[in-house]
């Protein structure tokens, strides 16, 4: 009999088949407690999870004694309790590397949209106000040449330093945990504490996990330091960032513009302050949502499932030593 594993995310008809021909499949639509409850034997008895975007916590697990391995559609897995399932010794696998370009082209597009203000002027024209020769209160800003703050140097941040550097002749400074020589040597960038990137860049991306260490990282404090024409993009996780606090410092002029992929609540709600703000451009979390990125990223995930529950864990794995 093959092993049980339970699926809360639609696949790709050819990826769905490569999990039946390894599993029995469960589809469920989500993991709230009802759907737990409804499907209850069959979580029972799942020893492989596999999906995206929901919480994976204690109270599930304790649901699934059986499970030895989870499999997120996904790079961050801050939705996930790493201790719990290193409790139970469950794995935890994630799609990194796959997504690496294709956001960081989104994080480029931010950049880029925001500095020239590529939505708002181009929802003038569809409202016909472009009716004479633009004046001033259509420019933008320029990009090219300006300094670009990267915040988390890991892959998609080496991924946007790559594109500046050599695409838009940007000069770079970084803050991570440590120091990276390859950003350094290939794009000459700057290592620097996040005071001195937030008082010197133009443009402040944040490319972060959500983790207990950069919760709130950007509040009152760190706007305040930011030079009033920067432009602030976050594409990590939305409560990296206070957002009253970074509602209050683009109302306050304390910085110019901001670019959008992710929030503190998401779907953003439509009563948000943040769209009522013209010089805010803000996009509903598509950092890797191309057919081929995503399909890329779905065959990742199926392939991690695999692996795992067969001991494979040299790659992708986030939690090694939860092999039982
Ligand atoms: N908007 C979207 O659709 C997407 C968002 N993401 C988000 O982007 C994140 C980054 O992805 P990826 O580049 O692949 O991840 P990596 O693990 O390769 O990079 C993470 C970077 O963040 C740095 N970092 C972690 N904690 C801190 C901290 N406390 N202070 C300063 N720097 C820190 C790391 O520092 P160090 O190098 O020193 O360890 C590393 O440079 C994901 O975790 C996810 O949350 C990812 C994909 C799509
Ligand atoms: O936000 C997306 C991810 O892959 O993480």
């Amino acid at each position: 009999m093959k092993p049980s594993v339970i699926l809360y995310k639609a696949l790709p008809d050819a990826l769905q088949q490569r999990l039946e021909d390894h599993f029995t499949v469960t589809r469920v639509n989500n993991l709230s407690p009802e759907t737990v409850q409804q499907h209850a034997d069959a979580f029972a008895g799942a020893v492989g999870l596999l999906g995206s975007s929901e919480k994976v916590d204690a109270a599930l697990l304790e649901k699934m004694p059986a499970l030895r391995a989870t499999s997120t559609i996904s790079v961050g897995y801050d939705n996930f309790d790493v201790d719990a399932l290193n409790a139970r010794n469950v794995l935890l696998m994630h799609t990194p590397t796959v997504l690496t370009e294709t956001v960081a082209d989104t994080v480029m597009a931010l950049v880029l949209s925001s500095a020239r203000r590529v939505v708002e002027v181009a929802e003038r024209v569809k409202a016909g106000e472009w009716t004479k020769s633009i004046g001033p209160d259509w420019f933008g800003t320029d990009v090219h040449g300006k300094t670009l703050g990267i915040v988390g140097m890991g892959r998609i941040g080496l991924a946007l330093a790559q594109r500046a550097h050599f695409g838009f002749n940007m000069p770079i400074l970084y803050n991570a945990r440590r120091q990276h020589k390859e950003a350094e040597e290939r794009f000459n960038a700057r290592y620097c504490d996040l005071d001195t990137l937030l008082q010197e860049a133009d443009f402040v991306c944040l490319i972060l996990p959500l983790t207990d260490e950069t919760h709130h990282l950007m509040g009152k404090a760190q706007f305040e330091k930011m030079k009033k024409s920067a432009i602030f993009i976050n594409a990590g996780r939305g409560p990296v960032v206070d957002e009253q606090a970074l509602i209050a410092a683009l109302k306050n002029g304390e910085i110019h513009a901001a670019g959008l992929d992710v929030f503190e609540q998401e779907p953003l709600p439509a009563s948000s302050e943040l769209l009522k703000l013209p010089n805010v451009v803000a996009l509903p979390h598509i950092g890797s949502a191309t057919h081929e990125t995503r399909y890329n990223m779905a065959a990742c995930a199926v392939d991690n499932l695999i692996d795992a529950l067969q001991g494979k864990v040299d790659k992708n794995c986030v939690n090694p030593q939860a092999k039982a």
